[in-house]
Order: C-alpha cells, then structure tokens, then sequence
C-alpha cells in the first residue's frame, strides 16, 4: 500500500497531543485513543465487518500517529475482525523502505486466547522485516505457545483486565512508554470512561453515514473533553482533544 503525503498542517495540529519527547519514565505511559467514526457514531457497517471511513489524507495519519508510539493496543473482537497489520508505512525521511524499527510494537488484548499469530497479516510482515511481533495479553499461560510472541497473563476480574495494571506492566515489562489504542468499540467505550489513562483522543469524523446495524461508538455516560481542536480535510475532519478529569 502506498500512502499520499502528510498534508504540512496536520503536523502543527496534532503536535501538542502527541507523546511528548521527553516523556518522564517514572510516569505511566502516555495513552492515545484513536479510531475513525460516521457521522452517526458508527465504527464499521456491523460487528466483523472491517470498513474504511477514512479517506487518503487521514489515512496516512494513523501512520503518523504509529510512528510516534512504542506500542499499538487493540482488542480482539478488532484482530479477529480486520486482520490488521498494525505496522508503520510512514517515515518522515523514508518513503519506501522497511519500517520495522519504527513500527510500535503490538499489542492484543486477547483474554481468552481466541486469535493465532501464524497465518495473520501481522505475521507476514514480521517475518518480512516490516513489522514487530505481538504482545499478546492473556488471562492465564497458554497450554501451547506460539513462536515469537510474547504472552503478557494478567488474571483479570470476571475476565476483565484493569487498564492501570495493564499499562503499568506494559512499561515496566517491556519498556513501551507511549500506547497508541486503535479500538474496536468495546475498549474504545472502556477507556473513553478513564481520564486516568486516556492522555490525548483523537477521532476522525468521515463524511458518511454507517446505519444502525453499525458497531456503535458511545460511552455508558456522558463524558466531557477539554482543548478541543478540529483539523478540516477534503472529505474528513478530525477532532482533537482530552478527556475532562474526573472529580471523585
Ligand atoms: N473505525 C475504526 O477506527 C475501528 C477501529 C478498530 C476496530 N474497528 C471495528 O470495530 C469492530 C470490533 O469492535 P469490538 O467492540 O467487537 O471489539 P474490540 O476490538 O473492542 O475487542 C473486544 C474484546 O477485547 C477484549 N477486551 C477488551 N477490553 C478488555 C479488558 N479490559 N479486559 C479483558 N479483555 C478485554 C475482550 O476479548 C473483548 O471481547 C470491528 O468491526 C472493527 O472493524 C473500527
Ligand atoms: N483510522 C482508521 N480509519 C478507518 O477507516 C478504519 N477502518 C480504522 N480501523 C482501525 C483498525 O484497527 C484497523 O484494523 C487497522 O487500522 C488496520 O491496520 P492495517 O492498515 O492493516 O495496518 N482506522
């Protein structure tokens, strides 16, 4: 896949909501949520449905964005749905080249152990030298382990793995200090909920419509941003913003 150029204001606009470079390494890592919704708040056309709503110029964004994290987090409703390849195919120097070294590395929340690394795109591009091999978060040691990955257990609650125990051991484990999270909606909808772990959000807004039977995108409660920002493109706008920190 070949990617247009980043269009020179993106870079002004996002600059501030990136991972900063000097990141304090005592602090937990930097957290970016990340995903291109409809108009009508809608992910994709239908849960296992992989669906493109960004256009040209905010694809090449999302690359962007990866070049500036060490780590690539999404759920497995979105691994298993999309086979994604969660690499970077942007540099700033480097048109064409391999971009391994500068891919995050990723991460999958798999609790339950559903989704196999060999015979994935990701695989493909790890052993062609173009992305990293996964961290893949389980709830307990898997009976056979595949070659090349690392397994992170964490024995969550009633299945459910805590955000801060995750992100914590991600740095403290294997040194990844800033998280890119890509979605799908069932983390997407967690961590919208979780100012403590969510430093900046940043949403693409495609110029269509999904319908109802779209995987939808909307928190169990109202939730507030702050420093909002909006970038305008041909056929997409992006919002940029963070989330308002919670009281009690
Ligand atoms: N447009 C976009 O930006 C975008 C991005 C990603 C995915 N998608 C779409 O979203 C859909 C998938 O979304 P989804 O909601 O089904 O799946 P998801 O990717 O959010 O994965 C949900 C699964 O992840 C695991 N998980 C998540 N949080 C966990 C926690 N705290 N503890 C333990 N396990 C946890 C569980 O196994 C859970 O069932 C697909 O159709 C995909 O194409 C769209
Ligand atoms: N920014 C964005 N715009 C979209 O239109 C869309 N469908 C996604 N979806 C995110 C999801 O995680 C995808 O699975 C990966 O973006 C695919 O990643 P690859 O290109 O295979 O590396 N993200």
């Amino acid at each position: 896949m070949s990617l247009d150029p980043i269009r020179q204001d993106l870079i002004p606009f996002l600059a501030s909501y990136l991972p900063p470079e000097q990141h304090n390494i005592e602090n937990k890592p930097f957290v970016t949520l990340t995903y291109a919704q409809s108009i009508d708040a809608r992910i994709s056309l239908g849960p296992g449905i992989r669906t493109s709503i960004s256009d040209v110029e905010t694809k090449v964004m999302t690359h962007y964005l990866r070049y500036h994290h060490d780590g690539i987090l999404i759920g497995s409703g979105t691994v298993l749905a999309d086979d994604p390849g969660l690499n970077c195919k942007w540099h700033p120097d480097v048109a064409e080249s391999k971009l391994s070294e500068y891919s995050p590395r990723p991460i999958i929340l798999d609790p339950s152990q559903k989704w196999r690394f060999i015979g994935s795109k990701m695989y493909d591009l790890f052993k062609n030298g173009e992305g990293k091999s996964p961290i893949i978060v389980v709830s307990e040691k898997p009976q056979v382990e595949e070659e090349y990955i690392d397994y992170l257990i964490i024995d969550g609650h009633q299945g459910r793995i805590d955000w801060k125990t995750l992100v914590d051991r991600l740095s403290n484990e294997f040194g990844i200090k800033s998280i890119m999270v890509e979605g799908g909606a069932f983390v997407i909808n967690e961590l919208l909920l979780r100012d403590d772990i969510v430093d900046s959000l940043i949403v693409t807004v495609g110029s269509t419509y999904l319908g109802e039977d779209g995987v939808q995108v909307s928190p169990k409660k109202a939730i507030s941003l702050i420093d909002a920002d909006w970038w305008k493109g041909k056929k997409d706008s992006i919002m940029a913003a963070r989330l308002v920190p919670r009281t009690n």
